[in-house]
C-alpha cells in the first residue's frame, strides 16, 4: 500500500501573540509533530540556543543558503533574514511524519503555492492592546522595535483570510489543544484518505 505523506502544518501569527510559547510546549509533549528549526540573520535572544531555537546565520552564510537552493522559502522580518531549511521539510514529510513550520505571512503564502495541500493555521491574540503588551513583557525588543512590530502586526492580521484555521492564544494550553484537534482532523480528510482506501478496494 502507498506510504502516506505526511502533514505539513504552518503557524503563523503577529510577533508577540504566543508562536514560539505554543510551539514549545507543543514540542514538549508526546505528539508525533516535528518541529522544522529556521534559519536567521537575527542575533540570539538569552536563552536561546543554536540548532534548537533557530540556525543562526551571518548574512553571508544565508545568501549562500539561498544561492545553493537550500530554503523552501524565506523571507525578510523587520531586517532580519528568515528561512526554512528545505531538506529537513522533505526528509521528515516522506517518511510520513507530520512537521510544523513557525513561519510569518509572507513565507507561508510562498510555502502555500508549493505545498497547496498543506494545514495553515494563523494564531491571533485575543486584542491588540494584549499583543503589546506580551511584546513588552518579553522585555526581548527596543520601543523602537515594539513599534515596527505592532505594525507589521496589523498588516499580518489583515492576513488572516489566507489560512484554514484561525487559532486564537487566549490561554497557552488551550491553544495547543486547539492545534492538536486540528491535525487530528486534517489526518481524517476524505481527500488524503481515498487514494489509500481505494487501493484497499482493488486490491480485494
Ligand atoms: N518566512 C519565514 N519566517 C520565519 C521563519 N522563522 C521564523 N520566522 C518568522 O519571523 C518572525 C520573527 O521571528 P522572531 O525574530 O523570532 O520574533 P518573534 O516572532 O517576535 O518571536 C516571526 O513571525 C517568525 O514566525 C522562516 O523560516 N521563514
Ligand atoms: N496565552 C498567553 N497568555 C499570556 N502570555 C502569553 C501567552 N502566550 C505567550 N505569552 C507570552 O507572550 C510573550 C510573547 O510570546 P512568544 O512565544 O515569544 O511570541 P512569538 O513567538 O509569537 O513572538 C512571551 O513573554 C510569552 O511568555
Amino acid at each position: 500500500m502507498k506510504k502516506e505523506r505526511g502533514l505539513l502544518i504552518v503557524l503563523s501569527g503577529p510577533s508577540g501573540v504566543g508562536k514560539g510559547t505554543v510551539c514549545g510546549a507543543l514540542r514538549q509533549q508526546d505528539t508525533d509533530i516535528l518541529y522544522s528549526v529556521s534559519a536567521t540573520t537575527r542575533s540570539p535572544r538569552e536563552g536561546e540556543i543554536d540548532g534548537v531555537n533557530y540556525f543562526f546565520k551571518t548574512r553571508d552564510d544565508f545568501e549562500e543558503m539561498i544561492k545553493n537552493d537550500k530554503l523552501l522559502e524565506w523571507a525578510e522580518y523587520v531586517g532580519n533574514y528568515y528561512g526554512t531549511p528545505v531538506d529537513y521539510v522533505e526528509k521528515t514529510l516522506s517518511e510520513g511524519k507530520d512537521i510544523i513550520l513557525e513561519i510569518e505571512v509572507q513565507g507561508a503564502l510562498k510555502v502555500r503555492q508549493q505545498f497547496p495541500e498543506g494545514v495553515f493555521i494563523f494564531l491571533m491574540p485575543p486584542s491588540l492592546a494584549e499583543l503589546r503588551s506580551r511584546i513588552v513583557n518579553r522585555g526581548t525588543e527596543s520601543e523602537d522595535l515594539i513599534n515596527n512590530r505592532m505594525t507589521v502586526a496589523k498588516d499580518e492580521i489583515e492576513m488572516m483570510d489566507k489560512y484554514d484555521y484561525v487559532v486564537e492564544n487566549d490561554v497557552v494550553d488551550l491553544a495547543v489543544e486547539r492545534i492538536k484537534a486540528i491535525v487530528v482532523a486534517e489526518h481524517c480528510r476524505k481527500d488524503r484518505l481515498i487514494e489509500k482506501y481505494k487501493q484497499l478496494v482493488e486490491v480485494e
